[in-house]
């Protein structure tokens, strides 16, 4: 049954669902899950009372909400944060920041307003609080009947609204709990009273899995303590911690005199100081909320803590880069471009995001043995695919800038209509000029994270690593796979290190990511490679094995049906 609201339509729910497909039958869609139609305008939401025909799988309480009807009448959910935050009439920060953060790296975002601002790229002009009693009902309302993985606060106003949340996560615990905690706006204006020092101190803290002051704020949080340097930011951060949570991040944007940002990320344990370009734009309001729900829509999403606080610099980064140009208001501080993805068209037909299983059979292109059989790039890459690559780097290095354009521009089509990830070596340049799917980086070309600020989140990027130390810093920055060789000599690369078989194992046992083995990987060596049955090995790649052959086609099935032989054998974690 459905609880009477105080002051206003209470009967009316909007069902938070969508068909993904448009041509989804949306009537269908909510008869299924219990919604039915009142108005053109809105919708009466009631429970589905069976799971009619089986088609709604799992926990109810899921389907209701967050779950969305999938092609072929299936189901799929989708990671959800729920912020507990304050609204921005101007919509740079609080809220209306959260929810296009979360949306734009995958994540359903639900919110319970704490407050209303008026606010504007002036300042904030007043502060509206929400009663505690609406605000616990708002809580109820979402954590009752959603299935929420996170919870990100932004401005609690009260100490009262603290407990009040600390009862709801008591009452309906989550996987995740992210505090930003917002203490003054970036115009400079207050957002909460004293006396919610202690609440965050004595009763939200110790509930917290990471908090995420900036300077101010954790400088406020510790009395007052002076941060100017990164070593006071790791005293603080190791303090801070002392106080309950389980991670905590200290924001170094403002340190003085300093041209990075650099943030210092404590674990209880280690102290990671985290590098990150300083993007000169006036767009930065809303720069914390916005990194706080990007951590928890990336821990949402399943990311260890770390690899999601990486990924959300990352984010923020690539969102201040993109609204360099961008003029919202005439005040000192616009919002930055969370959505800069979809304006930049990287969710256009053909873009995806990484799938580890793509590194199976990944070829690797090479011109001079192109050239010496005769054949074209374009050629090539279709025979590859036919004979079942699943997933091609053009490795072209001696061609010239416009010529590589070209080749990666007819490239893309073939393996966009057969839906093969095309990335690019070396070339970040080339991989933006024809929107490939990603890039492959080596130890000496530009580093992953400068390639990911680059590229922004959605493009995959690799990494040549042959030790462990290398594996962690390509997660550190961000990469979604590493190519790890040369398992054995091999002609194509000059000067190249062949690390072995064992070598491979202990880059495999140590990546956090996704491995495929490269370097002299033939039909005659495969099987052993794959056989080596580690965890995070996802296939191999090759260059000779296909190109330097008469018959790519042939070659490519023949490795494809070694793979698939030996990777059965070893039961590869998939
Ligand atoms: C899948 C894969 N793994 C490793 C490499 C090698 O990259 P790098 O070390 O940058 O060497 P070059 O290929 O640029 O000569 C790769 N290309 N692909
Ligand atoms: C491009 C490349 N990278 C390597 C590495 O060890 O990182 S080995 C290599 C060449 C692989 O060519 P082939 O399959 O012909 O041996
Ligand atoms: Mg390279």
């Amino acid at each position: 049954m459905l609880e009477l609201l105080d002051s206003c339509d209470s009967r009316r729910f909007r069902a938070t669902k969508m068909p993904i497909n448009p041509s989804f039958d949306t009537s269908s869609f909510m008869a299924v899950a219990g919604v039915a139609t009142a108005s053109p305008s809105s919708l009466i939401y009631t429970r589905p009372s069976s799971r009619s025909g089986g088609r709604i799988p799992g926990n109810a309480r899921r389907t209701t909400a967050v779950v969305m009807a999938a092609e072929n009448g299936g189901w799929r959910t989708m990671p959800h944060v729920l912020t507990v935050a304050g609204s921005d009439s101007g919509a740079g920060a609080g809220i209306q920041a959260d929810i296009k953060a979360c949306g734009a790296l995958g994540a359903y975002c639900s919110s319970v307003i704490t407050a209303v601002t008026a606010q504007n790229t002036v300042g904030v002009q007043g502060v509206h609080s929400v009663p505690e009693a609406f605000v616990a009902k708002q809580l109820r309302s979402v954590l009752s009947d959603m299935a929420v993985d996170v919870v990100k606060t932004g401005m609690l106003p009260s100490v009262g609204i603290i407990k009040v949340l600390c009862r709801s996560l008591q009452e309906f615990p989550v996987k995740a709990l992210v505090v930003d905690p917002v203490m003054v706006s970036t115009s400079g204006d207050m957002l909460a009273g004293p006396s919610t020092l202690s609440g965050y101190r004595d009763e939200l803290f110790v509930m917290a899995d990471i908090v995420t002051p900036n300077l101010k704020e954790a400088s406020a949080l510790l009395g007052g303590m002076s941060l100017r340097t990164v070593s006071d930011m790791c005293s603080a951060a190791k303090s801070i911690h002392n106080l309950g949570p389980r991670n905590v991040l200290v924001k170094g944007g403002h340190l003085p005199g300093s041209s990075e940002a650099t943030d210092v990320f404590f674990d209880g344990e280690n102290y990671h100081v985290l590098h990150g370009s300083r993007v000169n734009t006036r767009n930065t309001h809303g720069t914390g909320c916005t990194l706080a729900s990007c951590i928890a829509a990336e821990l949402a999403k399943g990311s260890p803590m770390l690899q999601a606080v990486q990924r959300a610099k990352t984010f923020v980064e690539s969102a201040l880069d993109y609204s360099k140009d961008i003029l919202i208001g005439n005040g000192p501080q616009g919002p930055l471009d969370h959505l800069f993805d979809l304006n930049t068209h990287a969710h256009t037909a053909g873009a995806r995001s990484f799938d580890a299983n793509d590194l199976f059979l990944y070829a690797v292109t090479d011109s001079g043995m192109n050239r010496k059989w005769g054949r074209c790039i374009v050629d090539a890459v279709k025979a590859s695919i036919e004979g079942g690559a699943t997933i091609v780097q053009l490795r072209e290095k001696e061609a010239v800038t416009r010529d590589f354009i070209e080749a990666a521009n007819a490239c893309l089509e073939i393996c966009r209509s057969n839906r093969v990830p095309l990335l690019i070596n070396d070339r970040v340049d080339v991989a933006l000029a024809c929107d490939a799917d990603g890039v492959h980086v080596g130890q000496s070309d530009m580093p992953a994270r400068v390639a990911r600020s680059i590229l922004g989140p959605q493009k995959i990027i690799g990494v040549s690593c042959k030790t462990a130390a290398q594996a962690e810093q390509a997660w550190a920055d961000g990469a979604d796979y590493i190519g790890c060789g040369g398992v054995f000599p091999t002609t194509t690369k000059a000067n190249n290190l062949t690390v072995g078989l064992d070598g491979l194992k202990v880059v495999c046992l140590a990546s956090k990511l996704p491995v495929v083995a490269i370097g002299g990987i033939s039909a005659a060596n495969a099987g052993s490679v794959m056989e080596i049955s580690v965890p995070r090995l996802k296939g191999v790649a090759v260059v000779s094995a296909l190109f330097n052959r008469e018959c790519i086609v042939t070659e490519a099935r023949r490795l494809k049906s070694i793979l698939m032989d030996s990777s059965s054998h070893a039961k590869l974690s998939v």
